[in-house]
């Protein structure tokens, strides 16, 4: 078995909230929560709008909201992710790809964005070598983001974000109204970083996508874990996934719908 890289153990996160006048009342973002991904790897996560997978994310990279207490450890490669071992490893060994493009700059070239962070000396060099990766022109460097098309900014996010170094990917919601095409080209990637020995914790709405390119899919729900089951479940009228949520979830998605109950739909 692979060795793991990012361990979470008994993961709790709760926002404190002022109600009228002294009274305050804690919310549960993140209950009792336990996963491990390993090296070459993809995990997927999936849930419900507010199931807490964000959250988890943010819990990982330490950038969860102000008002928001966390408990529990998380262990990258064997040692506790301190404030101290974040500063030394995001960006680095840990890459972190945001669901929206509008992180990129919009008033800075698209290659003068990758090179950020990039060793000085070999940053136009290596730049280029991460356009060649990701199928990007070079010509493209020196262009602004709105000159790009939404599949092109996609790639400049992974040339952004994924350093040679990096050992684990987060990726929360990387697919966000792309078509097909764009969608599978995202995944590729992922499964070609998977191959090269990378961790990839992947978040994401569409169970469809989780089970085509993850090794397991974590199911959440309420802020906790309900499950982790092998993708290869996720097939027929999900008989072999072994926790009813699951199942159910499975059956739900409209292509699967009509055997439930056996009763058809049109
Ligand atoms: N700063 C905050 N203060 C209070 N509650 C918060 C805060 N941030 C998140 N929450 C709550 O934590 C829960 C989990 O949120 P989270 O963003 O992790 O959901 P998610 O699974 O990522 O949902 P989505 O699929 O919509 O992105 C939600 O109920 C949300 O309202
Ligand atoms: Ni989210």
């Amino acid at each position: 078995m692979n060795t793991p890289i990012l361990t979470v153990s008994e993961l709790d996160v709760s926002f404190t909230q002022y109600a009228s006048g002294l009274r305050t009342r804690t919310l549960t973002g993140i209950a009792g929560l336990n996963i491990e991904v390993r090296e070459g790897e993809i995990l997927a996560v999936i849930g419900a709008s507010g199931s807490g997978k964000t959250l988890l994310a943010q819990a990982i990279l330490g950038i969860l909201p102000r008002n928001a207490d966390v408990t529990g450890e998380i262990r990258f490669r064997g040692e506790r992710l301190t404030a101290a071992r974040r500063r030394r490893t995001l960006g680095r060994e840990i890459s972190y790809i945001p669901q929206s493009v509008t992180n990129l700059d919009p008033l800075m070239p698209v290659g003068e964005q990758v090179r950020i962070g990039l060793d000085p000396k070999t940053a136009h060099q290596e730049q280029s070598r991460l356009f060649a990766r990701y199928g990007l022109a070079s010509e493209a460097a020196r262009l602004y983001p709105f000159e790009l098309s939404g599949g092109m900014l996609r790639r400049v996010l992974f040339a952004t974000s994924v350093r040679d170094t990096v050992r684990l990917i987060i990726a929360d919601e990387p697919t966000p109204g792309l078509h097909a095409e764009a969608v599978e080209e995202v995944l590729r990637h992922l499964r070609e970083l998977a191959a090269d020995g990378v961790a990839v914790l992947l978040i994401t709405h569409d169970i469809v996508s989780a089970v085509s390119v993850a090794e397991r899919v974590a199911v959440m729900n309420g802020g906790r874990l309900i499950t982790v089951e092998p993708a290869a479940a996720f097939t027929g009228d999900g008989d072999g996934l072994g926790h009813p949520f699951a199942r159910d979830l499975w059956r739900a998605l409209p292509q699967n719908r009509f055997s439930i109950g056996g009763v058809e739909w049109h």
